[in-house]
């Protein structure tokens, strides 16, 4: 049926080739809290950067990189954080040594290591971690169909008893030290049968006999994405709902973005009984990356949650990453990017200066440091500064701007605060500018812009001015001017300085009438009819209020001789 409200017409993308998620994976809802539940508190965040960040990186971190990067989510506030894959490479394995020796790890911090279910490499895996006071070892193996057949070539029974040896053994090489945790991931688990999953999971909580103060951590990854957040928030609740022992166990997960809903997964799995979230500073990892963390995070601040990590300073954390991975932060990621607090266009500019005004006037109101005050500024989800950032990007000024932006830049960088009337006229000559240049114009290049309309010399100029009160309510302003070519004294008298100044300008045939003078900050304003038109001229007031007037009203001459 053709629609009349929707033109579209069929694409030649062959979508034939891609089946629904449905088709793919059964998904059994059973009761459904999630879409009521509420995000109060923040999970246990895990960042896996040095593990599966590092092994989507075209050159993987050394130790030196590595550690730079472990500070650093040390320094955040990280508790618990996947060191590597130490039986995958010389690199890996000699980081988790540096830990164990170095003296590195925090005592309220918990290293885990990742490894395969084959024997060897688990061995090799507790080798590395030998003398390090506490550990989690995290065993994955793939469990969903496509994986069992293609890659693995094990029916269900044969992982099943993969995963048990293994975790035997794991359990063997731990004993009884009591700073080893177990940690299991059935990778593609948003691919495998829910039933399969509960009968792994479950069995791995008997065998590593998890206790309330020893839970096991069942991580449930999307490794790929598939379908929409709620279904994946559908398959976390329904493992919440049956995994056994559910005081023993943490709940945790670990999406991808492949759909580009990384975030989304996860807050949604949070919702529906995630405990604990792994993920990536900055969203790296594999294809189209981890889940990031920095959002989730600042996605909760952002809800007046407290995130229990500090992105106070998030380009010096945005700095290090990029160091540590050497792949840059999009200028469009969220919070960190460098253009995310910025409006370029007019009405954004208007409303963000608006309500910054607004806040700092409630703050100095109520009595409140503007950092402090309940942040409700259009546009900006949070106040830049919480983040480390200044005020400086917010409003930039292209062809897309309008009057608002062009003021505030000119007041908040160079002091110059534009009578409002007189912005319209001033944003004409911005986007005339803007518009020929194809370009963003600088605070500096609108000061320049501003100067060469009102405060640079023109058809009339003045010399050799004084003005004195020759008797109560009179004044003479004696001067020199020139008018085009010529150049004569003049006298003006009037009941204040400026009257008489005009009065002097009108006797050199430059009719001249002031109407408002705005005197206020570096810059007075002042609007005069000259020779019957109104004009707007600035003059700079070098310290001296009359003279910022008086350069004014001639600066409203020369526009009106333009
Ligand atoms: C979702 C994830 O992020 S998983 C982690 C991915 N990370 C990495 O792969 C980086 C580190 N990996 C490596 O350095 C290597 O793959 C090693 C050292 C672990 C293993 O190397 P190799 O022995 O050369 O094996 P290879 O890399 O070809 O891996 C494929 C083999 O692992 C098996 N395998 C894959 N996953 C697992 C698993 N979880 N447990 C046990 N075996 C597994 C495959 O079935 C395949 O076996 P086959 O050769 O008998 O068919
Ligand atoms: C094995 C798990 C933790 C993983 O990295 C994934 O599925 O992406």
């Amino acid at each position: 049926m053709t629609l009349l409200w929707n033109p579209q017409r069929p694409s030649p993308m062959p979508y034939h080739r891609y089946r629904p998620f449905h088709d793919r994976v059964r998904v059994p809802v059973t009761g459904r809290d999630w879409p009521a539940a509420r995000l109060e508190r923040a999970p246990l965040w895990v960042p896996v950067d040095l593990r599966d960040g590092n092994q989507a990186l075209a050159e993987p971190m050394d130790t030196p990189r590595k550690r730079r990067l472990f500070d650093l989510l040390v320094r955040l506030g990280f508790k618990e954080i996947e060191v590597g894959y130490p039986s995958a490479s010389r690199t890996d394995f000699d980081f988790v040594r540096h830990l164990v020796t170095s003296g590195a790890v925090p005592r309220d911090v918990t290293p885990v290591v990742f490894t395969p279910a084959r024997p060897d490499l688990i061995d090799r895996t507790f080798e590395s971690i030998e003398g390090m006071e506490r550990a989690v070892v995290h065993l994955y193996v793939a469990t969903s169909p496509v994986w069992r057949e293609v890659v693995l070539r094990r029916d269900r029974a044969e992982i099943a008893r993969t995963v048990r040896e293994a975790a035997e053994l794991m359990a063997r090489r731990a004993g009884d030290a009591p700073g080893v945790r177990f940690q299991f991931s059935p990778e593609t688990f948003n691919l495998t049968e829910p039933d399969f999953v509960l009968e792994l999971c479950d069995g791995l909580t008997g065998l590593w006999d998890a206790s309330p103060d020893r839970p096991v951590t069942h991580n449930l990854p999307a490794t790929v994405e598939i379908a929409t957040p709620n279904v994946y928030a559908d398959q976390i609740e329904y493992m919440h709902r049956h995994l056994a022992r559910r005081d023993s166990v943490i709940l945790s997960v670990h999406p991808h973005n492949d759909r580009g809903t990384g975030v989304a997964c996860a807050e949604l799995a949070v919702l529906a009984g995630a405990q604990r979230v792994e993920g990536c500073l900055f969203g790296n990892g594999e294809r189209t990356g981890n889940v990031d963390l920095v959002t989730l995070a600042l996605n909760l601040f952002a809800q007046g949650v407290d995130p229990m990590v500090d992105f106070g300073d998030i380009d010096a954390v945005r700095e290090t990453v990029e160091h540590c991975n050497r792949i840059p932060v999009p200028v469009r990621h969220p919070y960190a990017g460098d253009l995310v607090h910025t409006a370029f266009s007019g009405t954004h500019q208007d409303a963000i200066s608006k309500g910054l005004a607004e806040h700092a006037r409630r703050a100095a109101e109520s009595g409140v440091p503007e950092r402090e005050a309940p942040w409700a500024v259009p546009y900006l989800p949070v106040d830049p500064a919480d983040l480390g950032r200044t005020y400086e990007a917010v409003i930039r000024v292209n062809s897309q701007s309008g009057k608002g932006g062009s003021a505030y830049l000119l007041r908040a960088r160079h002091g110059v605060d534009l009578p409002e009337p007189m912005r319209p006229e001033f944003a004409v000559a911005v986007q005339e500018m803007t518009d020929a240049s194809g370009r963003e114009a600088t605070a500096d290049e609108l000061y320049d812009l501003f100067a060469a309309a009102y405060l640079a010399e023109g058809e009339v100029a003045l010399d050799d001015w004084s003005v004195h009160e020759e008797s109560p309510g009179l004044h003479r302003f004696v001067c020199t001017l020139r008018v085009g070519e010529r150049t004569g004294d003049h006298e003006g008298a009037g009941p204040g300085p400026l009257t008489a100044f005009a009065d002097a300008l009108t006797g050199a045939g430059v009719k001249t009438e002031v109407l408002e003078l705005v005197e206020d900050g570096p810059v007075t304003f002042a609007r005069c009819r000259v020779d019957g038109r109104a004009v707007w001229g600035a003059g700079r007031a070098d310290g001296s209020p009359l003279t910022g007037s008086v350069r004014a009203v001639l600066s409203a001459a020369n526009r009106a001789a333009r």
